[in-house]
């Protein structure tokens, strides 16, 4: 057996360069690089293997580990899993900054490859400095705090380990129905300690994403469930974006003329023009997808996870006759909601269904109530990109803060309305701009109003909502695709939370461009809070007041714009409609990345359509409008699905 004598943290890189996937008979190197911040728990390991000889990966240096790790995350979501990259952070605080990434891509199942270093394998110099010292078991280390959130966790702890650690990793990383998040800790000692590998670990491999097909009989199955139905409604999820099955899903719903409706990790799949496409449902559903799914006899979720924004907290779906089918990869997912399965790969599970339906000729009962849902909603649309501030200005969400509106514009001097922005970036973006969001009312308004015009084009991570996912996943999206225009939207509270990888775009001369929605708060919680009828409590970003001790003084003024003109960002400073149409404009002639400090008012995000959110409200209060909302809550949960 020839061998070849490496240091772990060479025999890793030397392995990674080596890793190859094969999608449709279509071949490429499947990580592209690795993010870095060294500390003495990888530099002198990992770090030296890197600088001696990264071979073909790209070696970044991120700022903040969760901030570098999220940049991973949106260039793999954005390269729809085909390619990955790698985020290796030093021992304690780095890898515990982490692990909020690795949840995050865990929940959105999105691969990425996290390469946290652990303490002393030997022990001999405990405790490091970072090691936590649990005295209950000292084979505890910060890092197993990413059990809780990897698809596959392991430690390298003694050299020859890393050979199966790391086939076991690519094995779930290239694994469409379990990626997510794989952590491999690697003890610093162990990061530099030699062995004579094997040179075949590390031969050309090449993982196939095999497209698992539907078996005859759940094809049997889902047909005699679709025959027996007249107004099925199709749910285009993630799933149909990483399998490449939108030409699919689109045929299927053509054929047998079913209108589908979109999740937020599906939207964009199929483009908003297409005629079928009743755009996001659920919780931040918008009018026509709600309309259609409260009366859908069939719910075909393709590549879903069905979470309670999708289902409305299992409210939306009211027809009697409801039943469920999923089209999943994933056994997990497709059990969900009682529903018939077809587990197999959505684009030949949705062949393979469609292909029987055809011979029956099956065609929906849908007549007019597509269009007419469709007219609706555009018509509602046009309302909310016109609203504008004037006297006797009521906001979208009313009857909260209605006073604070004013204060704003005081402040501010801007008369901008979310709605209205975002109606004038759909008119103002290129048709293929990337537009990347995670948390906060954006989400929400996204998937109600954004008008995708070409497919793919949308990045919502709304598995885990993670704010601080934003800025650093327009750089992964723009590294993944650096010919377009990205543009991440973001509120105030979550640029605030993390926008270290700002400054890693200008480092890489990879151009985002950010659009920051201020609205002085936490806004969409404030909405929350205030709809279950407690007060504005926490939410509101104010000085604290001296005379009552509270946080209730006046709002806090930030100039971010001139925060980040300091990182050598491009930045303008909008408070009229004629503003952003300039900013935009000249943004887009800008070779570096761009922020645009957008002054919002507040309360003037888009409200919910025909639906409902299942929430903890407190079932004991002293406010009659805390018990009534309580109450509220009660009556609903008793008339809707329980799981
Ligand atoms: C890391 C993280 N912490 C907390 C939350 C809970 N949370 C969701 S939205 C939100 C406020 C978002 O504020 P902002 O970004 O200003 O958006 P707005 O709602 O004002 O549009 C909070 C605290 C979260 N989603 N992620
Ligand atoms: O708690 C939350 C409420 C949602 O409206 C928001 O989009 C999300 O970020 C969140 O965490
Ligand atoms: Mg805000």
């Amino acid at each position: 057996m020839k061998t070849i004598r490496m240091t772990v943290a060479q025999a890793l890189v030397k392995f990674l360069n080596n890793q190859y996937i094969e999608f449709d008979g279509k071949e490429q190197k499947f990580v592209h690089g690795i993010f870095t911040i060294f500390g003495h728990g990888n530099v002198v390991g990992l770090g030296q293997a890197l600088e001696e000889d990264p071979g073909d990966l790209v070696v970044y240096q991120g700022r903040n580990e969760q901030g570098m790790a999220h940049v991973a995350t949106g260039f793999a979501k954005q390269k729809h899993r085909k390619q990955i990259c790698a985020a290796t952070s030093s021992v304690g605080p780095g890898a515990a900054n982490m692990v909020t990434a690795a949840a995050t891509a865990t929940a959105n199942n999105i691969p990425v490859l996290l390469l946290p270093g652990d303490t002393f394998a030997t022990r001999q110099p405990d405790p490091v400095l970072q090691q936590v010292e649990q005295t209950h078991d000292l084979t505890i280390s910060t890092n197993d705090a990413f059990r809780a959130v990897s698809k596959y966790w392991d430690r390298v702890s003694r050299p020859e380990q890393l050979m199966t650690a790391m086939i076991n990793a690519m094995r779930v990383l290239t694994d469409p129905a379990n990626t997510g998040a794989v952590t491999i800790c690697l003890p610093q000692d162990v990061q530099g300690e030699a062995y004579d590998y094997p040179e075949y670990f590390f031969k050309k491999r090449v993982h196939r994403i095999e497209r698992r097909p539907a078996t005859v009989e759940a094809v049997k199955d889902a047909v005699e469930l679709i025959k027996s139905k007249k107004k099925p409604l199709l749910i285009c999820g993630g799933g149909v974006r990483y399998s490449e099955a939108a030409d699919s899903l689109k045929a299927f719903a053509e054929k047998f003329n079913i209108p589908f409706a979109e999740t937020q990790a599906g939207k964009s799949a199929i483009e908003w023009t297409h005629p079928l496409n009743l755009g996001g449902v659920g919780t931040t559903g918008n009018l026509a997808a709600n309309i259609i799914a409260k009366d859908a006899d069939l719910v075909i979720g393709v590549g879903t996870r069905f979470t309670d924004f999708t289902t409305a907290s299992k409210s939306q779906f009211q027809n009697p006759e409801v039943d469920f089918l999923t089209i999943n990869i994933s056994e997990y997912h497709a059990y969900k909601l009682d529903a018939t399965k077809v587990v197999a790969d959505a684009k030949v599970g949705l062949d393979a269904i469609a292909a029987e339906l055809e011979k029956i000729g099956y065609k929906s009962a849908y007549t007019e109530e597509i269009k007419d849902a469709k007219e609706k909603w555009q018509k509602e649309l046009d309302r909310l990109f016109s609203i504008e501030y004037k006297e006797g200005f009521k906001p979208e969400i009313a009857g909260h803060l209605d006073e604070v509106i004013e204060e704003f514009y005081d402040d501010t001097k801007s008369c901008l309305t979310q709605t209205r922005v975002l109606g004038e970036l759909d008119k103002l973006l290129d048709d293929d701009a990337i537009v990347v969001g995670a948390a906060g009312s954006l989400p929400g308004d996204l998937q109600r109003v954004w008008c995708p015009k070409k497919p793919n084009t949308y990045h919502m991570e709304y598995g885990y909502s993670c704010m601080g996912y934003e800025v650093a996943a327009a750089l992964g999206a723009k590294i993944a695709e650096p010919d377009k225009e990205v543009y991440t939207f973001i509120g105030d509270g979550s640029y605030l939370m993390l926008h270290s990888e700002l400054v890693t775009s200008i480092q890489e001369n990879k151009k985002i461009n950010v659009v920051l929605f201020d609205n002085m708060a936490f806004g969409c919680i404030n909405n929350l809070q205030m709809s279950q009828g407690m007060g504005s409590f926490g939410t509101e970003f104010r000085f604290r007041n001296e005379e009552t001790g509270k946080l209730d003084g006046k709002l806090i003024p930030i100039d971010y714009a001139m925060s980040a003109a300091a990182y050598g960002v491009k930045t303008y400073k909008v408070k009229t409609i004629e503003e952003l149409r300039e900013a935009i404009l000249d943004a887009k002639k800008q070779k570096v990345s761009t922020l645009i400090d957008v002054k919002v008012l507040p309360k003037t995000m888009t409200g919910g359509y025909e639906s409902w959110w299942r929430v903890g409200t407190a079932q004991v209060s002293k406010k009659e409008s805390i018990q009534e909302a309580a109450r509220a809550i009660k009556e609903t949960v008793e008339k809707i699905r329980q799981y």
